[in-house]
């Protein structure tokens, strides 16, 4: 079977789109479909499928897939992404709703190949867990921003081995049966943070991570170490920033907004 799809850069971050209105793919096929398409070499390559589905209630639904084939609730550069997709292929206006697993979120495309994203609340945040990998201590603010993020402070964002040490905490016991994402982070001038993340379900660092971005943002003003809006800084250089309000470690209205781009369309073989 040929299918129609659109792939899709957010700061990096890259996404196979496809429009399962009709639903060309039924759903015990989405693992294998993401792990397939995912792959660099054998097909188009991306860290994660997204498949626009239709909703009873909103403008659309979002399932995502890793590169790996896991299930994940949410993406924030894939709710980026999606929105201008659906925008795009005239699924959606300019403002728009959809669903996600995690929750309920209203998007904005904005000019220059920008998205804005209003979010649902996070939850499960926990402070200062205390973990040591091989004698190197961390120190780590957990928080679920639609998936599981671990945060973690740096003096230098080039020092940390992110894939030694992102890997051991995703696969800590402390973070099962889940796992989590992890985040290391270094604040710097202008009310700015630099972040790199170990992705879940791409098991490797990936140039951006949106909800990793949030999570960061949010710990960063909890820590008094950033103020909303942050600008954020992705590994692949792109800029981005976070809003929210916090009361009592209570975290509300929290907005994402950063690029994201149709690199082609095509179609493929599955
Ligand atoms: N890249 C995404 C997060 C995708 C899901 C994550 N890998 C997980 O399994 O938790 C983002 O931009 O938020």
């Amino acid at each position: 079977m040929q299918i129609n799809f659109s792939k899709l850069t957010a700061a990096g971050n890259d996404f196979v789109l496809i429009d399962n209105r009709e639903n060309i793919i039924s759903a015990k096929d989405y693992q294998s479909l993401a792990v397939k398409l995912c792959d660099r070499k054998y097909s188009i390559g991306a860290d994660g499928l997204i498949l626009l589905e239709k909703s009873s209630s909103h403008d659309f639904k979002m399932k995502y897939l890793n590169s790996d084939g896991s299930h994940a609730s949410m993406c924030g550069n894939g709710g980026r992404s999606i929105a201008m997709f659906a925008y795009e292929i005239g699924a959606a206006k300019e403002k728009m709703i959809f669903e996600t697993d995690a929750g309920i979120i209203a998007a904005g495309i904005i000019p220059g190949s920008r998205v804005k994203l209003d979010l649902y609340n996070p939850k499960d945040l926990r402070r200062n867990i205390k973990l040591e990998i091989e004698g190197e201590k961390f120190d780590i603010d957990f928080i679920d921003t639609g998936v599981p993020h671990a945060v973690i402070f740096v003096d230098d964002i080039e020092k940390p081995d992110v894939f030694k040490y992102g890997r051991a905490i995703r696969l800590h016991k402390e973070f099962a049966p889940a796992g989590t994402n992890v985040d290391f982070v270094q604040p710097t001038k202008d009310n700015t943070i630099l972040v790199r993340t170990y992705e879940r379900g791409v098991e490797g660092e990936t140039l951006a991570c949106g909800t990793g971005i949030i999570a960061s943002a949010i710990i960063s003003g909890l820590k008094g170490l950033a103020e909303s809006p942050v600008k954020v800084i992705a590994r692949g250089g792109d800029n981005l920033s976070v809003s929210f309000k916090t009361e009592a470690e209570k975290i509300t209205n929290v907005i994402l907004e950063g690029p994201a781009i149709i690199s082609f369309t095509g179609v493929v073989n599955i």
